[in-house]
């Protein structure tokens, strides 16, 4: 008789995602002295990965990538479900908790197809969808031109291979966890800001499940935890949607948080930038840290805000 998993952990199919369950599975087995068997990972296909020729914000959003795994946690399929925390809404409903937020992998971009953003060909083309990497990018270097480039982190580097684009960018913490270290240049966030809960693993379930929230507990990371939360709370301050180019790093001072953001343009010409230091949970100073930058930006960047 095969043994009865422990706890069943939903995951989405793409490699990225199967390779972070995994890495959940290891720290939970390591953590309650469990093996391997005592978890079963399920696979779960998301709407987000069904859809691959529009960009994500314009065919709902990130919504997409929780859709189906919330339903398989309502519905008793599953116990537990991982999530890379910058795929997930800042509103969730109550019924769901975020029980763990595993230790955060690098939270820097790579650039892909040259060596720096100065060393970008004049006039290249940057193969990315995501709002914040187009702006920032166009911020720095209006010469350049953007073209869609969606899909799992080897479809994308496909494309990039076959001349789709000149230059792309990747999470770097994507490319570690599917064993593409040393793949491009990780940039500097002081020239090149991540996204909000970039490299971070967050595992939900359902909030009446005690017996699941403690297992989860345990492997729960409160630095990562500190950090991935103010920054959700700053984009939430924002009403931030995959439409708004926003960008945020936090770093560690002493006791302290610090957190330096920007919003821009979609078009990347207009940029506001602000910083903040906040003491680990003060989720009122990070969400002020949001709206205060949307009281100074320019009109061009508060409309994209507008009506989410
Ligand atoms: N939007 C897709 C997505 N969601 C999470 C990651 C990478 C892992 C992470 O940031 O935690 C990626 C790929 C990428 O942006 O390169």
């Amino acid at each position: 008789m095969t043994k009865q998993p422990k706890l069943r952990l939903g995951t989405r199919q793409s490699p990225l995602a199967v390779a972070q369950a995994e890495e959940a599975r290891e720290r939970l087995c390591q953590a309650h002295g469990w093996d391997e068997a005592d978890i079963e990972l399920v696979k779960v296909r998301a709407s987000g990965d069904k859809i691959q020729d529009r960009p994500l914000a314009d065919i709902g959003g990130k919504a997409l990538w929780t859709r189906e795994l919330d339903i398989w946690l309502a519905e008793g399929k599953i116990d537990a479900a991982v999530h890379s925390m910058k795929d997930v809404e800042t509103i969730r409903p109550d019924s769901l908790t975020i029980a763990a937020i595993l230790p955060r992998e690098d939270v820097r971009d790579v650039l892909i197809g040259a060596r720096s953003i100065r060393e970008i060909p004049q006039g290249a083309r940057i193969g990315t969808s995501a709002p914040r990497r187009a702006a920032q990018m166009l911020h720095q270097r209006p010469d350049c031109s953007i073209v869609s480039f969606r899909g799992n982190v080897a479809t994308r580097l496909a494309k990039l291979s076959a001349g789709e684009a000149d230059v792309t960018l990747l999470a770097a913490a994507g490319l570690n966890r599917t064993n593409r270290q040393g793949t491009g240049t990780a940039l500097d966030p002081a020239e090149w800001l991540p996204a909000p809960a970039q490299g971070a693993i967050g595992i939900e379930c359902n909030t009446a499940d005690a017996q699941t929230r403690a297992f989860l507990a345990a492997i729960d990371d409160a630095p990562s935890r500190h950090s991935v939360m103010a920054e959700r709370a700053m984009l939430g301050a924002l009403g931030g949607t995959c439409h708004s180019p926003i960008a945020v790093m936090t770093t560690r001072d002493g006791e302290m948080l610090a957190l330096r953001a920007a919003i821009f343009s979609a078009d990347g010409y207009e940029r506001a930038e602000g910083t903040i230091r906040m003491a680990p949970g003060d989720m009122a100073a990070a969400a002020g840290l949001g709206r205060d930058l949307l009281s100074r930006a320019p009109i061009s960047i508060t409309k994209l805000f507008e009506g989410g």
